[in-house]
Parts: C-alpha cells; structure tokens; sequence
C-alpha cells in the first residue's frame, strides 16, 4: 500500500484556541475517506492543511510524499471547496477552460462539462447559475485536472437528489479506477454508502477510524432481535453477560451488545425460548452520535 496522504502530530491553534490537536493519519491510495463532524470539529482546517493553504502551527503534512505547496504536487490534486470560485464575466465553458489551461493533462473540456451535467448550462454566465449548479461547476473544475487525489469539502450542499446521485456515481467509479478521495460531509448515510474509511473528527482530535462497519460494531455494537417465549423477562435478559440493553417491541426483543457472537452462543446455551433470531448492527448515525457526545459535543 502506498500513502499518499501522512499528517504527523499535526496542530493548527488560531489565538489560543486549537482547531486540530495533535493529528496523525495516513491515508492509502485508492482509497475513500470519508471525514464527519460536528461544526467546528476541525475538518475543513484540516484539509487546508493538506491542501498546504494553511500552514500547521506544528506537526508535518506529506502530500504524494511532498510538500503540499511543491507545484509537481499540486498538478495531481483536486479540490472542490465549500466556496466555488465563479470568475465574474466568464461563462461556464470558458470557466473551465481556464481551470483546465493550468494543467499539463487536462480532461476534454466536454467530458468535464457532462460529468457535471453542465453540458446545456456551457455559454451561460457562470455567476448566474444556482446554487446546486455552482457546486457542480466546482466539481468540474476539481476534475479539470484529471487529479489522482480529490478533495471533496460537503459537496453535495444544495444539490438536488438527482445531481447527488449522479454525482456520487461519478465518484464511485473514479474511485473504481484507482483515485484517491478524501470528503467531508455532513450527511452519514452517504458516508456509509460511499466511504471505505471513515475518520470521525471531535474537538480537533480523531474519535474513530475505520470502516463504516467497524465505526457501527465498536461504537453502538451490535443488536440481536428474536421473538421471545413468554417465560422471558427484561430481568432475565439483563442479567445475561455481555447484554448492554433491552427493549421490547410486542413480542420481539432487541439486545445490544459490543460482542453479539458471544452473546448469541450464550443465549443458546441457556436454552433461552427464542424465535426468527437476527443480528444487526447499530447505525452509524447512532454511532456518530454516541461518539460526539461521549467526547463532548461542540458547539
Ligand atoms: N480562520 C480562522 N480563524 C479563527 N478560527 C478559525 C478559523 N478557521 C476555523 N476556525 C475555528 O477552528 C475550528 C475548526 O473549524 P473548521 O472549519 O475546521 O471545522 P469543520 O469541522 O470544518 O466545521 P463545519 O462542519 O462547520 O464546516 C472552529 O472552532 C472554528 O471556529
């Protein structure tokens, strides 16, 4: 496995206070890497850091093995940031063109134009697109490049359903073919769907790191549901080892438990009056949320 990103005890105070503490990651090419988080939890600096837009108060980052400034390095990377660059008096194609004059091999101005399903919107002024329009003109010219890195700041904000779903379509199948993606984003489900790494950020430190799965089984732990005989009480369940919660729900019942493998091999054990067993594991919304608050929210 090659890194191709590397923060190493990275920090980043404005006055006194500190945005990032003590940050020390890496990051695989091929890779998805989704970062969630609270307001303020430090990923947007952070990712300016990597981009070498801010510099770290301490600490070193590595982009591609370099210095994020070097301009070798700069011509494999795309972002497209929270704030869209529209140039005032330049139409959408013409955007484009300029974004794509700074690269050595930039992709056809055309096939940027329909990955953005901006193809009809190409000889309007670019600041009089909408909205959602604007960000997809950023997700353009973050491709302009044919970067082997990209850098997603919340992109789908203001984006309808359909441009969202094509969007990450796009984004799937770039990082089908071998490009490294690392994304902020607000919404957990498109985390879960599109990530293989999530990275949960609090307070400027890393909370969690790994699949959305493991996120869900170590955090929230897994939950075992069966319809239950009617000898079986709450008391009973709860004095099983390893059960971390009861609830009914009729005649079903639904344990939590941070190990349900062994918990199940116990319920069995015991003999327990159980039917239509299942195991599932907690969402990672339940699991973003546990991580948050136990670490103290952020206003
Ligand atoms: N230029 C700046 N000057 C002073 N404080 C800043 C600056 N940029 C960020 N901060 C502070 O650093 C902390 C982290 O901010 P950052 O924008 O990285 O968070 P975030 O996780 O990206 O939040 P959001 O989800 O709201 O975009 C916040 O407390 C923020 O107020």
């Amino acid at each position: 496995m090659t890194a191709v990103i590397e923060l190493k005890q990275v920090n980043k105070a404005y006055g006194g206070k500190k945005a990032v503490d003590n940050v020390t990651l890496t990051i695989e090419k091929g890779s998805v890497v989704a970062l969630l988080g609270p307001n303020g939890a430090g990923k947007t600096t952070t990712v300016s850091m990597i981009l070498g837009l801010q510099q770290p108060t301490s600490g070193t980052v590595k982009l591609l093995g370099q210095d994020p400034r070097d301009m070798q390095v700069r011509q494999r990377i795309g972002a497209m940031l929270q704030e869209v660059s529209v140039v005032d008096g330049l139409k959408v194609g013409e955007t484009i063109e300029l974004f794509r004059s700074y690269y050595e091999r930039p992709l056809p101005l055309e096939r940027l134009l329909k990955i953005a399903n901006l193809t009809q919107e190409k000889d309007k002024m670019a600041v009089s697109l909408s909205g959602g329009q604007q960000r997809r003109l950023g997700f353009a010219l973050a491709l302009a490049g044919d970067p082997d890195i990209l850098f997603l700041d919340e992109p789908t904000v203001g984006m309808d359903v359909t441009s969202r779903q094509l969007f990450w379509e796009t984004v799937r199948a770039m990082a089908v073919g071998g490009r490294t993606i690392v994304l902020t984003t607000h919404y957990l489900e498109e985390a879960d769907s599109i990530a293989d790494r999530i990275i949960v950020v609090n307070q400027g430190k890393v909370a969690a790191d790994g699949t959305p799965s493991q996120i869900k089984a170590e955090t929230t732990g897994r939950i075992i549901s069966f319809t239950a005989g009617a000898a079986l009480t709450t008391e009973i369940l709860q004095a099983i080892p390893g059960v971390t919660g009861v609830e009914w729900n009729g005649g079903r019942v639904k344990l939590t438990s941070l190990d349900t493998d062994r918990l199940i091999a116990e319920l069995i054990r015991r003999q327990l009056p159980m039917r239509d067993i299942e195991i599932q594991s907690g969402g990672l919304e339940e699991a973003f949320r546990m991580l948050v608050e136990t670490k103290g929210a952020v206003s």
